[in-house]
């Protein structure tokens, strides 16, 4: 049967970056989706603001939420201070399984607690199961539609602090309209819009950045 698209990106990575070369790894799949396949990676432009804003709250603790193959997750983990807590959620198995040989190439296994399930069910185990207190950054990237309920949710777990970063991919295209309106318009965030493209096109996309205020 036909190989699936997370499989040809994860031989592309074996094929053309180095082992424990997080950056050669991030250009294999930048070429990868670039000239042989498009995959929904946050990519390489938007993946510069994604490392400013990483490099910018030098975060201690860090959740991802939609881990995919991985692209995002090795260009935050390679940002991270010795010690920092990064977990990032992935509920489909297959998708995880790509994802975890990705950050293996990578060299950057040790620096990931990718854990497998749904966001709705694990963001109210944080505490007690992950010995998380809050997380200092959230890279948003799952599905469009749980961007707000995910949102509602750590702010009920008490998972956010004053100063939490969220970063929100996709908020134009394919666009989280009820997510930005909430963010947007809450006394409780102070938000900016990072004007960027779709991953590998011309489209208008960007991320959204949001302070949590307490
Ligand atoms: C109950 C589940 C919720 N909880 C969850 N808990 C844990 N893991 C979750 C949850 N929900 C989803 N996931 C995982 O995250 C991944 C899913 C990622 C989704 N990303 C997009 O859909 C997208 C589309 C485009 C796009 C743009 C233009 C186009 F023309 C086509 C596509 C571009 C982009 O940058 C995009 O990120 C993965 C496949 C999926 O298993
Ligand atoms: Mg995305």
């Amino acid at each position: 049967t036909r190989s699936t698209r997370p499989q040809r990106l994860l031989h592309a990575v074996q094929k053309n970056a180095t082992r424990g070369d997080p950056r050669s790894v991030i250009n294999a799949i930048d070429q990868f989706c670039r000239h042989k396949e498009w995959a929904m990676n946050v990519g390489d432009e938007k993946g510069c603001i994604l490392d400013s804003v990483v490099s910018e709250v030098n975060p201690s603790t860090v959740l991802e939420l939609g881990t995919y193959c991985g692209y995002s997750t090795v260009r935050i983990a390679r940002l991270l201070p010795p010690g920092a807590k990064f977990i990032t959620l992935e509920f489909n198995p297959k998708v995880a399984k790509i994802a975890r040989q990705v950050i293996a190439w990578a060299g950057l296994e040790d620096k990931i607690q990718l854990v497998e399930g749904a966001s709705g069910d694990l963001i109210p185990k944080m505490k007690e199961q992950f010995g998380v207190e809050t997380f200092d950054l959230v890279f948003l990237d799952h599905w469009k539609d749980r961007y707000l309920p995910d949102t509602k949710l750590m702010e009920e777990c008490g998972l956010l602090k004053k100063g939490s970063i969220l970063l929100a991919d996709n908020v134009i295209c394919p666009g989280t309209p009820d997510y930005l309106e909430y963010i947007r318009n809450s006394p409780r965030y102070k938000s900016q819009y990072f004007k960027s493209h779709l991953e590998y096109t011309k489209v208008e996309d960007g991320l959204e950045k949001s302070v949590f205020l307490g």
